[in-house]
């Protein structure tokens, strides 16, 4: 089957000469049918005009964009079966939800009956029937960005762009949102394409995730793979917290790796591919991996507990290994369990098993 979006070697170029921005810089992904994907990545990494891209407000300077397979390069933005849902929801204000919802379809000259009819199924998707007849201006926050995406699915397009449309929403409604958008993804089957820059809201929604940095894509995943295998540090200290340690290779072993940790401790851990002969790596550990030690035997770090800090659903443990880095153990709180650490005492960590991931850069 065809991607239903695909960017082949895209480059884009803002200005010319000293002023020229490179915003987009050889990008190549596949977006795939019926799929939740979210651009994730800092503010100006290109997020923005990568979607402007598929939707046609912009082209590239270098390579193309394939829609199921098509180059639509040369398409104008109207005629791709795409639509966009904007962070500022673009709504007329002075015109009724159903107004709002219909207005496109009434602008592609759709018979009055269809345009009603599907105004109503959106209302029913959106769960905003009872608002049908009231103007926009005088609906909540929240009630605006559900006739927005009514609207932008209205003439059912193909691919859906989400241009950081939670943003403006308080975080209650945010998580509420968030739940609601996978939803009308998964009943209407139509692909998703959604930009942020909150890696919580890029974790909870996407069935994957590319993330973004200075115009490049540096990893596609789930947001499992993302997670628990970061494959470069960007990756690694933008999505969660992390741990960053130097290792050693000893040796290397059909795709595993024989490490030796700082603490001269040995552990196996995967080794990402095209990593050539690298004899220093920098390796991650999240901190709920990793956990206090128990007993002298099973540590593979040592050091001194700095602090602990409380958050309700679990604890931190800041600790000094002896080798100087800080090193973070989250263990999560238990009903009736006080681990009981003094700061200042010396502790061991306990690494779960293949929880040492080796980073590319
Ligand atoms: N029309 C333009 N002219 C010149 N530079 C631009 C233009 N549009 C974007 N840029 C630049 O291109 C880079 C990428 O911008 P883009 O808006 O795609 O980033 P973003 O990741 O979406 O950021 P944000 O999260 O802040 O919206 C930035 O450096 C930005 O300043």
């Amino acid at each position: 089957m065809n991607a239903a979006v695909e960017a082949r070697g895209v480059t884009k170029v803002f200005g010319e000469g000293p002023d020229a921005v490179i915003a987009l810089d050889d990008v190549s992904v596949e977006i795939r049918q019926n799929e939740f994907f979210t651009l994730l990545g800092p503010s100006g990494c290109g997020k923005t005009t990568l979607l402007r891209l598929i939707a046609g407000f912009e082209h590239p300077s270098r390579g193309s964009i394939l829609l199921n397979g098509q180059d639509i390069s040369g398409l104008p933005p109207f005629k791709r079966p795409v639509n966009t849902v904007f962070q500022n929801y673009a709504l007329f204000p002075h015109m009724t939800v159903a107004g709002n919802i219909g207005f496109g379809l009434e602008m592609l000259g759709k018979p009055k009956d269809e345009v009603a009819r599907t105004v109503d199924e959106m209302l029913r998707l959106v769960r905003m029937e009872q608002l049908k007849n009231r103007q926009t201006s005088q609906i909540s926050g929240g009630q605006q960005q559900r006739v927005a995406l009514a609207r932008a699915l209205a003439p059912r397009p193909e691919v859906l762009l989400l241009d950081e449309p939670l943003s403006a929403l308080d975080l209650k409604l945010r998580k509420e949102m968030q739940i609601e958008l996978k939803r009308l993804q998964h009943e209407t089957g139509i692909t998703f394409v959604f930009v942020t820059h909150d890696q919580e809201e890029a974790l909870t929604m996407s069935d994957r995730v590319a993330v973004m940095s200075s115009g490049r894509i540096l990893q596609v995943g789930s947001p499992r793979e993302i997670y628990d295998h970061p494959s470069e540090r960007f990756v690694a200290n933008f999505i969660g917290d992390t741990n960053l340690m130097e290792a050693e290779i000893i040796s290397i072993s059909e795709g595993t790796a024989r490490l030796r940790l700082p603490s001269g401790t040995e552990t196996d851990a995967d080794m990402p591919e095209g990593m050539g002969e690298a004899r220093r790596v920098t390796v991650v550990v999240r901190p709920e991996h990793a956990r206090l030690a128990t007993g002298d035997g099973e540590a593979a770090l040592t050091g001194t507990l700095e602090n602990v800090v409380y958050f309700g659903t679990d604890t931190h443990y800041h600790v000094r290994l002896a080798e100087g880095d800080l090193f973070t153990v989250r263990a999560q709180n238990m009903r009736g369990r006080d681990e009981g650490h003094e700061p200042g005492s010396p502790i061991g960590i306990h690494l779960a098993e293949r929880s040492v991931q080796v980073l590319k850069d």
